[in-house]
Protein backbone atom coordinates (compact mmCIF):
# COMPACT_ATOMS: atom_id res chain seq x y z
CA UNK A 1 0.00 0.00 0.00
CA UNK A 2 1.45 3.59 -0.92
CA UNK A 3 -0.35 6.91 0.57
CA UNK A 4 0.48 9.95 -1.05
CA UNK A 5 -0.12 13.61 0.06
CA UNK A 6 1.10 16.16 -2.42
CA UNK A 7 1.10 19.74 -2.36
CA UNK A 8 -1.45 19.82 0.52
CA UNK A 9 -2.43 23.18 1.95
CA UNK A 10 -4.76 23.95 5.16
CA UNK A 11 -6.08 27.39 6.01
CA UNK A 12 -8.65 28.14 8.85
CA UNK A 13 -9.11 31.94 7.82
CA UNK A 14 -6.30 33.56 7.59
CA UNK A 15 -4.01 30.78 9.74
CA UNK A 16 -2.11 29.05 7.39
CA UNK A 17 -2.08 25.99 9.04
CA UNK A 18 -0.55 23.38 6.09
CA UNK A 19 1.62 25.04 3.56
CA UNK A 20 2.09 22.77 0.29
CA UNK A 21 3.01 19.47 2.65
CA UNK A 22 4.10 16.30 0.44
CA UNK A 23 4.40 12.88 2.15
CA UNK A 24 4.55 9.15 1.13
CA UNK A 25 3.24 6.79 3.32
CA UNK A 26 4.04 2.84 2.54
CA UNK A 27 2.60 -0.14 4.48
CA UNK A 28 4.54 -2.10 6.94
CA UNK A 29 6.60 1.16 8.42
CA UNK A 30 5.93 3.39 11.31
CA UNK A 31 6.38 7.40 10.70
CA UNK A 32 6.68 9.35 13.50
CA UNK A 33 5.65 13.23 13.43
CA UNK A 34 6.85 15.37 15.68
CA UNK A 35 6.99 19.33 15.75
CA UNK A 36 5.22 22.81 17.29
CA UNK A 37 2.22 23.32 19.11
CA UNK A 38 -0.13 24.66 16.31
CA UNK A 39 2.48 23.12 13.51
CA UNK A 40 -0.56 21.14 11.88
CA UNK A 41 0.04 17.92 12.93
CA UNK A 42 -3.57 17.07 13.71
CA UNK A 43 -4.77 18.65 10.73
CA UNK A 44 -2.26 16.09 8.80
CA UNK A 45 -3.58 13.26 10.87
CA UNK A 46 -7.22 14.71 9.80
CA UNK A 47 -6.73 15.09 6.42
CA UNK A 48 -5.08 11.60 6.14
CA UNK A 49 -8.20 10.22 8.22
CA UNK A 50 -11.51 12.30 5.82
CA UNK A 51 -11.60 14.27 9.09
CA UNK A 52 -10.95 17.59 7.22
CA UNK A 53 -10.96 18.18 3.63
CA UNK A 54 -7.74 19.92 2.37
CA UNK A 55 -7.91 23.60 0.27
CA UNK A 56 -5.45 22.27 -1.91
CA UNK A 57 -3.26 19.43 -3.22
CA UNK A 58 -4.07 15.55 -3.66
CA UNK A 59 -4.35 12.56 -1.71
CA UNK A 60 -3.83 9.26 -3.79
CA UNK A 61 -4.09 5.44 -2.25
CA UNK A 62 -2.40 2.79 -4.38
CA UNK A 63 -2.22 4.85 -7.46
CA UNK A 64 -6.35 6.01 -7.53
CA UNK A 65 -6.89 9.33 -6.32
CA UNK A 66 -8.88 9.96 -3.43
CA UNK A 67 -12.14 11.65 -4.54
CA UNK A 68 -14.35 13.30 -2.02
CA UNK A 69 -12.43 11.79 0.62
CA UNK A 70 -14.53 11.64 4.09
CA UNK A 71 -14.25 9.67 7.38
CA UNK A 72 -17.00 6.97 6.28
CA UNK A 73 -14.72 6.61 2.96
CA UNK A 74 -11.78 6.43 4.42
CA UNK A 75 -12.63 3.89 7.06
CA UNK A 76 -14.05 1.55 4.18
CA UNK A 77 -10.58 2.27 2.71
CA UNK A 78 -9.11 0.83 5.88
CA UNK A 79 -7.50 4.50 6.81
CA UNK A 80 -7.93 5.02 11.07
CA UNK A 81 -7.58 6.91 13.48
CA UNK A 82 -7.17 7.14 17.34
CA UNK A 83 -6.88 10.47 19.19
CA UNK A 84 -5.87 11.26 22.66
CA UNK A 85 -10.08 12.19 22.79
CA UNK A 86 -11.06 9.13 22.98
CA UNK A 87 -13.93 7.82 20.07
CA UNK A 88 -15.58 5.45 22.57
CA UNK A 89 -19.34 5.38 23.75
CA UNK A 90 -19.27 5.87 27.33
CA UNK A 91 -22.46 4.09 28.12
CA UNK A 92 -21.92 0.96 25.78
CA UNK A 93 -19.83 -2.12 26.95
CA UNK A 94 -16.50 -2.44 26.08
CA UNK A 95 -17.12 -5.10 24.02
CA UNK A 96 -19.68 -3.35 21.85
CA UNK A 97 -17.47 -0.90 21.09
CA UNK A 98 -14.90 -2.89 19.61
CA UNK A 99 -17.37 -4.74 17.86
CA UNK A 100 -18.72 -1.02 16.19
CA UNK A 101 -15.66 -1.37 13.99
CA UNK A 102 -17.29 -4.19 11.97
CA UNK A 103 -19.68 -1.51 10.52
CA UNK A 104 -16.73 0.67 9.58
CA UNK A 105 -15.16 -2.37 7.36
CA UNK A 106 -16.78 -3.40 3.83
CA UNK A 107 -18.20 -6.68 5.11
CA UNK A 108 -18.08 -10.14 3.50
CA UNK A 109 -20.79 -10.37 1.22
CA UNK A 110 -21.11 -14.01 2.09
CA UNK A 111 -21.08 -14.22 5.67
CA UNK A 112 -24.54 -13.31 7.39
CA UNK A 113 -24.16 -10.08 10.29
CA UNK A 114 -23.77 -13.09 13.01
CA UNK A 115 -21.07 -15.02 11.31
CA UNK A 116 -19.46 -11.52 10.87
CA UNK A 117 -19.97 -10.75 14.92
CA UNK A 118 -18.34 -14.40 15.90
CA UNK A 119 -15.60 -14.04 13.52
CA UNK A 120 -14.38 -10.61 14.86
CA UNK A 121 -15.62 -11.64 18.68
CA UNK A 122 -13.05 -14.33 18.39
CA UNK A 123 -10.31 -11.92 16.97
CA UNK A 124 -10.60 -9.30 19.29
CA UNK A 125 -10.63 -12.04 22.32
CA UNK A 126 -7.85 -13.33 20.63
CA UNK A 127 -6.14 -9.73 20.65
CA UNK A 128 -6.69 -9.31 24.32
CA UNK A 129 -4.77 -12.52 25.28
CA UNK A 130 -1.86 -12.05 23.31
CA UNK A 131 -1.54 -8.59 25.00
CA UNK A 132 -2.48 -10.09 28.33
CA UNK A 133 -5.45 -7.51 28.99
CA UNK A 134 -7.28 -9.46 31.35
CA UNK A 135 -10.41 -6.51 31.79
CA UNK A 136 -13.87 -7.50 32.13
CA UNK A 137 -15.27 -6.45 28.31
CA UNK A 138 -19.10 -6.25 29.77
CA UNK A 139 -18.33 -3.42 31.69
CA UNK A 140 -19.21 0.05 30.24
CA UNK A 141 -16.41 1.60 28.77
CA UNK A 142 -16.27 5.19 31.06
CA UNK A 143 -15.21 2.57 33.56
CA UNK A 144 -12.24 2.55 31.76
CA UNK A 145 -8.91 4.54 32.59
CA UNK A 146 -8.68 6.79 29.13
CA UNK A 147 -5.26 4.81 28.46
CA UNK A 148 -7.07 1.71 28.53
CA UNK A 149 -9.96 3.42 26.48
CA UNK A 150 -6.98 4.64 23.94
CA UNK A 151 -5.76 0.41 23.60
CA UNK A 152 -9.51 -0.85 23.17
CA UNK A 153 -9.87 1.67 19.97
CA UNK A 154 -6.69 0.66 18.78
CA UNK A 155 -7.61 -3.14 19.29
CA UNK A 156 -11.11 -2.21 17.57
CA UNK A 157 -8.97 -0.63 14.33
CA UNK A 158 -6.81 -3.78 14.45
CA UNK A 159 -9.15 -6.48 14.08
CA UNK A 160 -10.38 -4.39 11.07
CA UNK A 161 -7.27 -4.89 9.12
CA UNK A 162 -6.53 -1.65 8.37
CA UNK A 163 -4.11 -0.11 5.88
CA UNK A 164 -3.50 2.92 7.61
CA UNK A 165 -3.24 3.77 11.29
CA UNK A 166 -2.92 7.19 12.25
CA UNK A 167 -2.16 7.37 16.36
CA UNK A 168 -2.60 11.20 17.65
CA UNK A 169 -0.39 11.84 20.63
CA UNK A 170 -2.54 8.61 22.80
CA UNK A 171 0.44 8.00 24.60
CA UNK A 172 0.17 11.63 26.60
CA UNK A 173 -0.42 10.75 30.44
CA UNK A 174 -0.64 6.73 29.13
CA UNK A 175 0.52 4.45 32.18
CA UNK A 176 3.36 2.52 32.15
CA UNK A 177 1.40 -1.04 31.12
CA UNK A 178 -0.53 0.21 28.70
CA UNK A 179 2.47 1.99 26.86
CA UNK A 180 3.98 -1.39 26.52
CA UNK A 181 0.64 -2.89 24.91
CA UNK A 182 1.34 0.23 22.55
CA UNK A 183 4.59 -1.22 21.58
CA UNK A 184 3.33 -4.46 20.68
CA UNK A 185 0.25 -3.14 18.59
CA UNK A 186 2.08 -0.65 16.65
CA UNK A 187 4.96 -3.34 15.55
CA UNK A 188 2.10 -6.16 14.78
CA UNK A 189 -0.16 -3.49 12.81
CA UNK A 190 3.52 -3.08 10.66
CA UNK A 191 3.93 -6.19 10.58
CA UNK A 192 1.06 -7.27 9.38
CA UNK A 193 1.42 -4.12 6.50
CA UNK A 194 -0.24 -1.71 7.62
CA UNK A 195 1.44 1.67 7.80
CA UNK A 196 1.17 3.77 10.92
CA UNK A 197 1.75 7.84 11.48
CA UNK A 198 2.80 7.76 15.00
CA UNK A 199 2.26 11.77 16.53
CA UNK A 200 3.65 12.74 19.46
CA UNK A 201 6.08 15.28 21.38
CA UNK A 202 7.97 12.37 23.15
CA UNK A 203 11.04 12.34 21.12
CA UNK A 204 11.94 9.02 23.11
CA UNK A 205 8.43 7.46 21.98
CA UNK A 206 9.41 8.54 18.73
CA UNK A 207 12.40 7.54 18.43
CA UNK A 208 11.70 4.13 19.68
CA UNK A 209 8.72 3.28 18.01
CA UNK A 210 9.12 4.92 14.18
CA UNK A 211 10.88 3.33 11.18
CA UNK A 212 10.81 6.90 9.49
CA UNK A 213 10.82 10.10 11.74
CA UNK A 214 8.98 13.68 10.38
CA UNK A 215 9.08 16.74 11.50
CA UNK A 216 6.94 19.21 11.17
CA UNK A 217 7.35 23.05 11.87
CA UNK A 218 5.45 26.51 11.18
CA UNK A 219 3.15 24.42 8.60
CA UNK A 220 5.73 22.63 6.77
CA UNK A 221 7.55 19.31 6.76
CA UNK A 222 10.84 19.96 7.29
CA UNK A 223 12.67 16.58 7.21
CA UNK A 224 11.90 12.97 6.84
CA UNK A 225 14.17 11.50 8.06
CA UNK A 226 15.17 7.48 8.55
CA UNK A 227 15.66 6.78 12.02
CA UNK A 228 18.43 4.27 12.41
CA UNK A 229 20.12 7.47 10.78
CA UNK A 230 19.10 10.02 13.71
CA UNK A 231 19.18 9.85 17.68
CA UNK A 232 16.97 12.29 20.06
CA UNK A 233 19.30 14.72 20.37
CA UNK A 234 19.79 15.44 16.88
CA UNK A 235 15.64 15.59 16.35
CA UNK A 236 15.45 17.93 18.96
CA UNK A 237 18.83 20.22 17.61
CA UNK A 238 16.44 20.11 14.20
CA UNK A 239 14.01 21.41 16.26
CA UNK A 240 16.14 23.95 18.32
CA UNK A 241 17.91 25.12 15.14
CA UNK A 242 14.40 26.25 13.63
CA UNK A 243 13.82 28.26 16.93
CA UNK A 244 14.93 31.88 16.95
CA UNK A 245 15.21 32.04 20.94
CA UNK A 246 17.47 29.41 22.93
CA UNK A 247 16.53 28.60 26.22
CA UNK A 248 17.79 31.39 28.72
CA UNK A 249 19.43 30.54 31.72
CA UNK A 250 19.07 32.78 34.26
CA UNK A 251 20.89 33.00 37.58
CA UNK A 252 19.32 35.66 40.69
CA UNK A 253 20.58 35.32 44.09
CA UNK A 254 17.27 33.34 46.27
CA UNK A 255 16.10 36.19 48.54
CA UNK A 256 13.61 35.38 51.42
CA UNK A 257 12.28 32.16 52.58
CA UNK A 258 8.75 31.99 50.99
CA UNK A 259 7.88 28.16 51.05
CA UNK A 260 8.48 25.33 53.29
CA UNK A 261 7.32 21.95 53.12
CA UNK A 262 8.50 19.49 56.15
CA UNK A 263 8.77 15.93 57.20
CA UNK A 264 6.21 15.50 54.58
CA UNK A 265 5.16 11.04 54.65
CA UNK A 266 2.70 9.22 53.79
CA UNK A 267 2.09 5.49 52.52
CA UNK A 268 4.76 5.70 50.16
CA UNK A 269 6.90 9.25 50.79
CA UNK A 270 8.56 9.27 53.78
CA UNK A 271 10.34 13.10 55.44
CA UNK A 272 10.46 14.70 51.98
CA UNK A 273 11.37 18.49 52.82
CA UNK A 274 12.03 21.24 50.56
CA UNK A 275 12.54 24.87 50.98
CA UNK A 276 11.55 27.50 47.73
CA UNK A 277 12.79 31.47 48.43
CA UNK A 278 11.77 34.41 46.36
CA UNK A 279 13.45 34.34 43.47
CA UNK A 280 14.47 30.84 42.75
CA UNK A 281 13.02 27.63 40.85
CA UNK A 282 13.37 24.80 42.65
CA UNK A 283 13.14 21.54 40.56
CA UNK A 284 11.73 17.84 41.94
CA UNK A 285 12.54 14.61 39.58
CA UNK A 286 11.22 11.24 40.38
CA UNK A 287 7.77 12.20 41.25
CA UNK A 288 5.12 10.02 39.66
CA UNK A 289 2.21 11.16 37.86
CA UNK A 290 -0.67 10.03 40.22
CA UNK A 291 -0.77 8.02 43.35
CA UNK A 292 0.95 8.87 46.76
CA UNK A 293 3.93 9.58 45.34
CA UNK A 294 2.63 12.72 43.41
CA UNK A 295 3.46 16.42 44.50
CA UNK A 296 -0.68 17.06 44.55
CA UNK A 297 -0.87 14.07 47.08
CA UNK A 298 2.44 15.17 49.08
CA UNK A 299 0.93 18.98 49.08
CA UNK A 300 -2.80 17.82 50.09
CA UNK A 301 -2.99 14.61 51.68
CA UNK A 302 -0.34 13.79 53.20
CA UNK A 303 0.97 14.09 57.01
CA UNK A 304 3.73 16.93 57.81
CA UNK A 305 4.08 20.87 58.45
CA UNK A 306 4.01 23.75 55.92
CA UNK A 307 5.25 27.02 56.88
CA UNK A 308 4.10 30.04 54.18
CA UNK A 309 6.87 33.09 54.61
CA UNK A 310 7.49 31.91 58.25
CA UNK A 311 3.81 31.05 59.68
CA UNK A 312 2.24 27.44 59.93
CA UNK A 313 -0.35 26.91 57.09
CA UNK A 314 -3.02 24.34 56.48
CA UNK A 315 -3.14 23.67 52.94
CA UNK A 316 -5.89 20.13 52.08
CA UNK A 317 -7.84 21.42 49.08
CA UNK A 318 -6.50 23.50 46.00
CA UNK A 319 -8.42 26.45 47.59
CA UNK A 320 -6.61 26.78 50.25
CA UNK A 321 -3.40 26.54 48.55
CA UNK A 322 -4.63 29.52 46.64
CA UNK A 323 -5.32 31.51 49.43
CA UNK A 324 -1.71 30.74 51.10
CA UNK A 325 -0.45 31.74 47.36
CA UNK A 326 0.09 28.20 46.09
CA UNK A 327 -0.78 28.04 42.64
CA UNK A 328 -0.65 24.95 40.94
CA UNK A 329 -0.99 23.69 37.35
CA UNK A 330 -1.08 19.92 37.55
CA UNK A 331 -0.54 18.81 33.92
CA UNK A 332 -2.68 15.75 34.49
CA UNK A 333 -6.01 17.85 35.07
CA UNK A 334 -5.84 20.50 32.94
CA UNK A 335 -8.26 20.16 30.41
CA UNK A 336 -10.57 20.30 33.69
CA UNK A 337 -9.57 24.06 34.17
CA UNK A 338 -10.79 24.59 30.46
CA UNK A 339 -14.22 26.13 28.78
CA UNK A 340 -14.69 24.75 25.33
CA UNK A 341 -17.18 26.98 24.28
CA UNK A 342 -15.74 30.28 25.70
CA UNK A 343 -12.61 32.46 24.30
CA UNK A 344 -9.33 32.60 24.87
CA UNK A 345 -9.57 35.59 26.90
CA UNK A 346 -12.35 33.84 28.91
CA UNK A 347 -9.71 31.08 29.61
CA UNK A 348 -6.59 32.94 30.05
CA UNK A 349 -7.65 35.92 32.84
CA UNK A 350 -7.80 34.81 36.39
CA UNK A 351 -10.73 36.01 38.33
CA UNK A 352 -8.61 38.40 39.99
CA UNK A 353 -7.77 40.55 36.78
CA UNK A 354 -11.46 39.99 36.34
CA UNK A 355 -12.75 41.48 38.83
CA UNK A 356 -11.15 44.80 38.63
CA UNK A 357 -13.67 45.35 35.75
CA UNK A 358 -11.06 46.70 33.74
CA UNK A 359 -12.60 47.98 30.29
CA UNK A 360 -12.74 45.19 27.49
CA UNK A 361 -9.60 46.96 25.59
CA UNK A 362 -6.98 46.78 28.55
CA UNK A 363 -8.13 42.94 28.95
CA UNK A 364 -7.24 42.35 25.39
CA UNK A 365 -4.29 44.00 25.77
CA UNK A 366 -3.28 41.71 28.37
CA UNK A 367 -3.98 38.42 26.46
CA UNK A 368 -2.25 40.03 23.19
CA UNK A 369 1.12 40.53 25.59
CA UNK A 370 0.85 36.62 26.62
CA UNK A 371 -0.34 35.37 23.37
CA UNK A 372 2.65 36.82 21.99
CA UNK A 373 5.04 36.00 24.39
CA UNK A 374 3.89 32.15 24.04
CA UNK A 375 4.01 32.53 19.79
CA UNK A 376 0.11 31.88 19.16
CA UNK A 377 -1.38 33.86 16.69
CA UNK A 378 -4.67 33.86 17.63
CA UNK A 379 -6.60 37.01 19.04
CA UNK A 380 -8.11 37.10 22.42
CA UNK A 381 -11.73 36.46 21.47
CA UNK A 382 -11.04 33.81 19.52
CA UNK A 383 -12.75 30.36 20.21
CA UNK A 384 -10.36 28.05 22.58
CA UNK A 385 -11.37 25.01 21.29
CA UNK A 386 -9.88 26.35 17.46
CA UNK A 387 -6.23 26.55 19.40
CA UNK A 388 -3.95 23.02 19.49
CA UNK A 389 -3.96 21.02 22.60
CA UNK A 390 -0.61 22.52 23.29
CA UNK A 391 -1.83 25.74 22.40
CA UNK A 392 -4.32 25.28 24.92
CA UNK A 393 -2.19 24.26 27.66
CA UNK A 394 -0.07 27.26 27.31
CA UNK A 395 -2.86 29.40 27.62
CA UNK A 396 -3.84 28.14 30.88
CA UNK A 397 0.05 28.21 31.73
CA UNK A 398 -0.61 32.32 31.13
CA UNK A 399 -3.50 32.31 33.41
CA UNK A 400 -2.06 30.94 36.22
CA UNK A 401 0.88 33.54 35.96
CA UNK A 402 -1.48 36.00 35.71
CA UNK A 403 -2.59 34.47 39.10
CA UNK A 404 -0.89 36.43 40.95
CA UNK A 405 0.34 34.11 43.50
CA UNK A 406 3.94 33.64 44.94
CA UNK A 407 4.64 30.07 44.62
CA UNK A 408 4.18 28.14 41.42
CA UNK A 409 4.00 24.83 41.54
CA UNK A 410 4.00 23.30 37.71
CA UNK A 411 3.33 19.59 37.19
CA UNK A 412 4.70 18.01 34.37
CA UNK A 413 4.18 21.10 32.47
CA UNK A 414 6.12 20.78 29.61
CA UNK A 415 4.42 16.93 28.47
CA UNK A 416 2.60 17.34 25.24
CA UNK A 417 4.91 20.89 24.12
CA UNK A 418 6.73 20.82 21.71
CA UNK A 419 10.99 21.77 21.96
CA UNK A 420 10.30 25.26 20.67
CA UNK A 421 7.41 26.40 22.75
CA UNK A 422 8.73 24.60 25.82
CA UNK A 423 11.57 27.81 25.58
CA UNK A 424 8.58 30.49 25.44
CA UNK A 425 7.33 28.94 28.92
CA UNK A 426 11.11 28.42 29.94
CA UNK A 427 11.56 32.30 29.34
CA UNK A 428 7.73 33.15 31.14
CA UNK A 429 8.83 31.23 33.90
CA UNK A 430 12.26 33.09 34.07
CA UNK A 431 10.07 36.39 34.09
CA UNK A 432 7.95 34.65 37.44
CA UNK A 433 11.48 34.37 38.90
CA UNK A 434 12.70 37.73 37.83
CA UNK A 435 9.57 39.20 39.48
CA UNK A 436 10.35 37.51 42.94
CA UNK A 437 8.44 34.34 42.26
CA UNK A 438 9.19 31.27 43.81
CA UNK A 439 8.59 27.85 41.57
CA UNK A 440 8.49 24.61 41.83
CA UNK A 441 8.80 22.21 38.55
CA UNK A 442 8.39 18.84 38.53
CA UNK A 443 9.52 16.86 35.68
CA UNK A 444 10.79 13.56 34.68
CA UNK A 445 12.86 15.33 32.21
CA UNK A 446 16.33 15.22 33.43
CA UNK A 447 17.49 18.07 30.58
CA UNK A 448 14.32 20.23 31.66
CA UNK A 449 15.30 20.40 35.38
CA UNK A 450 18.74 20.59 35.06
CA UNK A 451 18.16 23.39 32.33
CA UNK A 452 16.63 26.06 34.60
CA UNK A 453 16.48 24.92 38.25
CA UNK A 454 18.87 26.24 40.82
CA UNK A 455 17.93 23.41 43.50
CA UNK A 456 17.29 20.20 42.49
CA UNK A 457 15.78 17.65 44.73
CA UNK A 458 15.91 14.03 43.55
CA UNK A 459 13.31 11.35 44.73
CA UNK A 460 13.51 7.34 44.57
CA UNK A 461 11.33 4.62 45.94
CA UNK A 462 9.56 7.59 48.14
CA UNK A 463 12.82 9.52 49.56
CA UNK A 464 14.53 12.26 48.75
CA UNK A 465 18.30 11.03 48.04
CA UNK A 466 20.17 14.14 46.81
CA UNK A 467 19.69 17.80 47.12
CA UNK A 468 21.80 19.46 44.33
CA UNK A 469 22.92 22.91 43.99
CA UNK A 470 22.62 23.50 40.21
CA UNK A 471 24.29 26.71 40.31
CA UNK A 472 27.80 25.30 38.34
CA UNK A 473 25.34 23.84 35.60
CA UNK A 474 24.04 27.65 34.69
CA UNK A 475 26.53 28.32 31.72
CA UNK A 476 25.52 32.05 31.92
CA UNK A 477 25.23 33.49 34.97
CA UNK A 478 23.41 37.39 35.15
CA UNK A 479 23.44 38.32 39.17
CA UNK A 480 20.92 41.69 39.73
N1 LIG B 1 -11.43 23.83 13.71
C1 LIG B 1 -10.48 24.78 13.69
N2 LIG B 1 -10.79 26.07 13.49
C2 LIG B 1 -9.84 27.03 13.44
N3 LIG B 1 -8.52 26.79 13.59
C3 LIG B 1 -8.13 25.51 13.80
C4 LIG B 1 -9.09 24.45 13.86
N4 LIG B 1 -8.42 23.30 14.08
C5 LIG B 1 -7.10 23.62 14.16
N5 LIG B 1 -6.94 24.95 13.99
C6 LIG B 1 -5.65 25.67 13.99
O1 LIG B 1 -4.76 24.98 13.15
C7 LIG B 1 -3.44 25.06 13.69
C8 LIG B 1 -2.85 23.65 13.69
O2 LIG B 1 -3.53 22.87 14.64
P1 LIG B 1 -3.15 21.33 14.85
O3 LIG B 1 -4.06 20.81 15.90
O4 LIG B 1 -3.09 20.63 13.55
O5 LIG B 1 -1.65 21.48 15.44
P2 LIG B 1 -0.73 20.38 16.10
O6 LIG B 1 0.59 20.42 15.38
O7 LIG B 1 -1.40 19.06 16.17
O8 LIG B 1 -0.54 21.01 17.55
P3 LIG B 1 -0.33 20.31 18.99
O9 LIG B 1 1.02 19.71 18.96
O10 LIG B 1 -0.38 21.46 19.93
O11 LIG B 1 -1.44 19.32 19.20
C9 LIG B 1 -3.53 25.71 15.03
O12 LIG B 1 -3.09 27.05 14.92
C10 LIG B 1 -5.01 25.68 15.36
O13 LIG B 1 -5.36 26.85 16.07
Amino acid sequence: MIFTMAEVSKRYCDNVVLEHVSMKIEGGKVYGLTGDNGGGKSTIANIVCGVVAPDEGSLMMDGKRCINWNIKKAMREGVFLVAHETTMLPYLSVEENILLGINFVKRNPIWGTFIHRMKYKKKYKELLKRYGITLDTSVTSIRLSRSMQNIMELIRVQICNPKIVVIDEVDTNMDVDSQKVLDKIIKDLACAGSAIIYISHNLESIMKRSDVIGILVENQVIDMMDASAVNAESVMDTLLRLSKEKPPKILLRPQAMIFEMKHIHNTIIEDFSIEVREGEIVGILGLDKEGDASFTNILFQSKGVKFFRGKEVKIGMPQEAADSGVILLDANVIQNYMFMNSSIRENMLPYSILKKHLSDELLNEICRRYLKKLAITAGPEDKIEELSTGQQKKILIAKSILSEGEIYVFDRLTDNIDVISRIDIYNIINELKRNGKGIVLISNDFNEIFGISDIVYKVKEGKIIQKINNDKQNDKKLYR
